[in-house]
């Protein structure tokens, strides 16, 4: 398994704020990973340490086997889509392609056309004058045309309308779908994102929570159900994640470390989105290892 990302205990302070601790994660090859997290919770500062805009605090980082920074080939082979699309708002399309073909020994001018002939974008059409779903797609389509191994994508959903996000995420899936490149995407979208992803990393509060494919991850965490008792001492169980109660019954997301055997419990499969939101539910940093059991 060749590695895209790899980070070992990266840490980035602000003055006296980490906004990224401990950050340690791999992200293999050919993977679509969502970056899923709290405002605040330091998405935007993984990227832009992956990017090289940022340096590390504390810790290492190698992206594509390289360390990032001052790294021009590097730089080719890494596509960033930054928060808000900032496009040079007085450029034409056609310019912002020919600007692209100057700064990149990769780019391929004739993808980029056909993708905004696609999109029905007028070549002559100026930065400034487009929708925020058009600047997005054309964001997209110009980080695509550097034909990048690594695509970082930085909330590029979040003013896009349904449509423009479903056409934005086929543009996307399209393009990667036969390569080896491997994106990853921050985004507060989920139900966009299960459709997309097939890993998953969740940040809170400048700490991994939780990184892996999302096959495993699924198949790791189960809803038991049951009649109401405590929650230690389930066998299979590794730790319980979030819980609930009613009088008579328990209802508890787990973390499993084989199967769930006792008859007391119903035994449910979890999806993307309960997964997420139990695990941000779970605001104290370290309860996620409550409720421990052999
Ligand atoms: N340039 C900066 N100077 C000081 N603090 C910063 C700076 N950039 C980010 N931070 C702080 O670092 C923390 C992480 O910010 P970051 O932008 O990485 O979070 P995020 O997960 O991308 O948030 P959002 O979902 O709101 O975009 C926050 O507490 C933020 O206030």
């Amino acid at each position: 398994m060749s590695v895209a990302l790899e980070t070992q205990a990266v840490g980035k302070r602000y003055r006296r704020i980490w906004a990224l601790r401990d950050c340690s994660l791999q992200l293999p090859a050919g993977r679509v990973a969502a970056l899923v997290g709290p405002n605040g919770a330091g998405k935007t500062t993984l990227l832009h340490l992956i990017v090289g805009l940022l340096r590390p605090t504390e810790g290492g980082l190698l992206v594509l086997g390289q360390s990032p920074g001052d790294n021009r080939d590097l730089k080719e082979r890494i596509g960033f889509v930054a928060q808000d699309t900032p496009l040079y708002p007085d450029f034409t399309v056609n310019e912002l392609i020919t600007m692209g073909a100057k700064l990149n020994r990769r780019w391929e001018t004739p993808l980029a056309r056909e993708r905004m002939n696609q999109l029905g974008i007028p070549l002559e059409s100026r930065a400034g004058e487009l929708s925020g779903g058009q600047r997005a797609q054309v964001a997209l389509a110009l980080a695509l045309a550097k034909r990048p191994d690594l695509l970082l994508l930085d909330e590029p959903l979040a003013r896009l309308d349904p449509l423009a996000r479903r056409e934005f995420l086929q543009l996307l899936m399209g393009s990667v779908a036969e390569g080896e490149t491997t994106v990853l995407l921050s985004s507060h979208l989920l139900d966009d994102l299960k459709r997309v992803c097939d890993h998953l990393i969740l940040l809170q509060t400048a700490k991994v929570q939780l990184a892996g494919s999302v096959d495993s991850l699924l198949n790791e965490h189960k809803t038991l159900v049951g009649p109401r008792r405590a929650r230690a001492n389930v066998v299979g169980v590794s730790a319980v994640i979030q819980e609930s109660h009613t009088d008579k019954q328990s209802t508890l997301l787990v973390r499993t470390n084989g199967p769930i055997m006792d008859p007391a419990w119903t035994v449910h499969d979890v999806t993307l989105e309960d997964l997420v939101l139990a695990y941000l539910a779970n605001l104290t940093p370290g309860r996620a290892v409550l409720g421990v059991a052999k």
